[in-house]
């Protein structure tokens, strides 16, 4: 006998006939001897509807009174998935978030959930009954209502299944599984059978909207396999699962996000604690902030931008100028209609050649790069919104998704795994993460790592037109060169500045392959340093919580430690940091996260 949480979006219980076959789904599971646990959304665009009441009676809704609106939702879906159930003749009971004991914090319409009481659903499960949850809803230690956040159910689904310690969480959707691009965009697009929680969280929170981000961090830190399937029919979707050891594609699917907007923050001081300040002007406000880039601009004065919802950008504008006074020096500059485009993929890692492939196949698009932020296995680009599409497809094409097995990029070769990673049993993770938990959705940051043997190399002055990071990067991945982190600022004067780190063994013949390059740009400076360090920290939940940033910086900043360069993605943040100052940016930061010693 398994234990099944079987989780149904509102596409999938749109209208009666989607609910009763919902609820056969369930019942027939139940019938092959299974214990069966539905999460069940609001149906169709009953949540949109709601929002809409809401905003034809004030522009601003308080957010508890939201929440108590909101939650309806999924409490009429609930209560006719369990009359469809028992007409199936099998016994069922629905239940809200608060019956279960879904505990949250008080954050409405964004809450968190602190902890969550299995007694009643198991009881139920005991007597034979289908428990039937309502998504995307807790109760606060007051008992209000609250709700998780837009796409919430998936949360809840896989929150239930980890304490449960259910055997699958399966994610019934509108569409075959998860694919390689929103298969609304790109008709192309491929299934994909299996994918890594790593390469999942970066495709979800870079804009896959097929599952909430939130919910892939629970199903990593618990272990939870999941499985995106069509409600429609019995095709078997796509596994979410551990990264197996071996056979990784090296890209593994697009993802865009294409309301974004930019905020720089230019002039600011070049000394320790300037990055602490600007981030925690923005995590108090809640503000997601991604894509964080880094750099000394013009005249050795530091210049950081990063990227918000366009939605946050009034807010995130007013948080800048308060980091601006704090600070007594600086400016702040803003662009809007932008998107964001990123190729995940954890192959990514061991293989030289993927950013210049992505660089070729855009410069052949046309597309010009406003910024590039890279981790292991992601690269982001910003480009103007009309292009999105446009770059979207270009990618796509260029790493050959569309084909049914994509193809290894061109470029470059494919190296040994990376030793040194931490090689953890499933229930050694687990333990080790439980003990660091205080409450469900906590941050876990895992690991430190100092890496001292990469060095840095930046190219400033050189054109903003597409096809720039193309020409560098192919000529480096030709010469086989692991380029790392890759940063790229926004240019505000109409000529770019683009740093990247590359193992200290291999700085001559990337510095020889790039002025090779840079040649035909005349205003073109190459620069290079060996004396740097990368102090990278690696968890979960790092950006869905906008203190981490904060944290770690103020740590290095309280150790009077300059950062040179920022990279940020859902699993990691790097930076680059002064070799001498090595040993104790990695004390400090160990220290601040509790794992020294
Ligand atoms: N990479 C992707 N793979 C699959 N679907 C995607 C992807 N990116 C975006 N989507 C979109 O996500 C949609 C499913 O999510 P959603 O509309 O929230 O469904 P539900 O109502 O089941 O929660 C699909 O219809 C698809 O257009
Ligand atoms: N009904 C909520 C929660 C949710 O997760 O819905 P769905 O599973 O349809 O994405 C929303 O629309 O945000």
């Amino acid at each position: 006998m398994l234990l099944v949480v079987q989780k149904f979006g509102g596409t999938s219980v749109a209208d009666a006939d989607k609910i009763k076959a919902a609820a056969a789904r369930a019942v027939k599971a139940k019938r092959l001897g299974h214990q069966v646990v539905m999460v069940v959304s609001a149906r169709g665009k009953k949540t949109d509807e709601l929002v809409g009441l809401a905003a034809e009676i004030t522009e601003t809704p308080p957010a508890r009174e939201m929440d108590m609106l909101l939650s309806t939702g999924e409490q009429e879906s609930v209560a006719l998935m369990a009359m469809a159930v028992q007409t199936l003749g099998e016994e069922a009971i629905s239940l809200t978030g608060g019956q279960i004991g879904i505990v949250t914090d008080s954050t409405h319409t964004k809450a968190r959930i602190r902890s969550i009481s299995t007694n009643r659903m198991r009881q139920a499960l005991k007597e034979g009954k289908i428990v039937i949850a309502a998504g995307f809803q807790g109760t606060d230690e007051d008992f209000n209502i609250t709700t998780l956040g837009r796409g919430g159910s998936d949360t809840t689904a896989v929150a239930l299944a980890a304490v449960l310690q259910a055997d699958v969480c399966e994610i019934y959707t509108d569409v075959e599984g998860v694919f390689s691009t929103d298969p609304r965009m790109v008709e192309a697009a491929q299934k994909i059978n299996r994918i890594s929680y790593d390469e999942m969280l970066e495709l979800a929170s870079l804009g896959a909207g097929v599952m909430h981000s939130r919910s892939i961090e629970f199903a990593d830190k618990f272990r939870v396999p999941i499985r995106v399937r069509p409600a429609y029919s019995d095709a078997e979707g796509t596994l979410v699962a551990p990264e197996p050891a071996d056979h990784l594609p090296v890209v593994t699917g697009v993802a865009f996000v294409r309301d974004e907007a930019r905020v720089s923050l230019s002039k600011l001081p070049d000394r320790p604690g300037v990055m602490q300040v600007v981030l925690q002007k923005m995590s108090e406000r809640k503000i997601p902030v991604d894509m964080i880039v880094q750099d000394v601009g013009d005249g050795g004065l530091a210049e950081v931008s990063f990227t918000v919802p366009q939605n946050d950008l009034a807010e995130t504008l007013t948080a800048a100028e308060a980091a601006i006074e704090e600070l007594g020096a600086g400016k702040v500059l803003h662009g809007t209609n932008l998107s964001k485009v990123s190729v995940v993929g954890a192959g990514m890692r061991r293989h030289t050649g993927v950013a210049a492939q992505m660089f070729q196949a855009l410069c052949d698009a046309e597309v010009n790069i406003g910024m590039i932020t890279t981790s292991e296995i992601k690269i982001s680009v910003l480009v103007s919104r009309d292009q999105c599409e446009a770059a979207v497809h270009a990618v796509h094409a260029g790493f050959g998704l569309h084909k049914e097995h994509a193809q290894t990029p061109p470029l470059g070769q494919a190296h040994a795994p990376v030793t040194g990673t931490a090689t953890f049993t499933n229930e050694e993770w687990e333990n080790d993460v439980i003990a660091k938990l205080s409450s469900m959705e906590d941050i876990v940051v895992s690991d430190v790592r100092l890496d001292r043997e990469q060095s840095l190399v930046t190219i400033s002055n050189i054109p903003d037109t597409p096809g720039i990071a193309a020409d560098l990067f192919s000529a480096n991945a030709k010469a086989d060169v692991m380029v790392d982190m890759i940063v790229q600022n926004i240019s505000h004067s109409g000529l770019a500045h683009l740093s990247f780190t590359v193992p200290k063994a291999q700085l001559q013949t990337s510095l020889d392959v790039t002025r090779a390059v840079a040649e035909k740009w005349p205003t073109a400076e190459l620069n290079s340093q060996d004396h740097i360090a990368k102090l990278t920290v690696t968890g979960i939940g790092l950006r869905s919580h906008t203190g981490v940033g904060e944290r770690m910086f103020h740590a290095l900043a309280a150790a009077n430690i300059n950062v040179q360069l920022i990279n940020t993605s859902e699993v990691r943040i790097s930076t680059v940091i002064d070799l001498e100052s090595g040993e104790a940016a990695h004390r400090a930061v160990l220290e601040a996260f509790g794992l020294e010693g």
